[in-house]
């Protein structure tokens, strides 16, 4: 476990990719939480220039994933989930990865205040564990069209939390991850 500020990395079976424990208090009128803090994350070795923010809602059984960014436009990414509970998973497409088409699973949720920071190369998704959860991005470059790319979320050995995934169409057809050609290469990730 390292520590900067408040927010603790704990690792995950894959290298460079780590749940952070974020900083939070309670009072009288509700919670607080925060997700970035450019000089803690220098400190942890985390990517610093987060350049765009969205998010998502989704009702239970979703699978979204598992998606990642080509190069030039790889990027890092920190998922938080600031409502509900969600399965989430880093699939390793880093070449010559000692954990190359491994992943790794953790379960965030608002209550946990938790987060994954995923590198460059690693592909990402989640089940939704509530009735509904709303996850936070961040990621390191702004969205790419063209090199948003996927692999199919059932092609990778992951032990998904439903029997009754609901899926968007694009993710429906996705290529396989034993047909994948990676860009990536391991450490650089791009
Ligand atoms: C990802 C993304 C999508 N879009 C647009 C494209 C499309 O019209 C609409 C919905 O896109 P998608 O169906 O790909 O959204 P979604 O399936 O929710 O994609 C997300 O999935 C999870 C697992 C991730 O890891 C995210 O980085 C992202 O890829 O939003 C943006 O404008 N900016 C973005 O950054």
């Amino acid at each position: 476990m390292s520590e900067a500020l408040g927010f603790e990395t704990h690792p995950t079976a894959l290298p460079g990719c780590v749940e952070l424990r974020l900083p939070r208090s309670k009072d009288a009128r509700g919670g607080f939480i925060k997700l970035f803090h450019q000089g803690a994350f220098a400190e942890l070795g985390l990517e610093t220039t987060l350049t765009e923010a969205f998010c998502t809602t989704s009702r239970r059984d979703v699978i979204r994933g598992l998606h990642f960014q080509r190069p030039p436009h790889a990027h890092a990414k920190l998922v938080v989930c600031l409502d509900g509970a969600v399965q989430d998973v880093a699939l390793d497409l880093r070449r010559n990865a000692p954990t190359y088409g491994g992943h790794a699973v953790v379960e965030l949720s608002a209550e946990a205040g938790n987060a994954l920071y995923l590198p460059a190369g690693l592909a990402h998704g989640f089940c939704v564990r509530s009735d509904a959860a709303t996850v936070l991005y961040l990621t390191g470059t702004v969205h790419a069209p063209e090199s948003d790319a996927g692999i199919a979320w059932d092609s990778a050995g992951i032990a998904w939390a439903t029997e009754a995934p609901i899926l968007s169409e694009r993710d429906r057809h996705h290529p396989v991850l034993a047909d994948f050609d990676s860009p990536f290469r391991f450490p650089e990730g791009t």
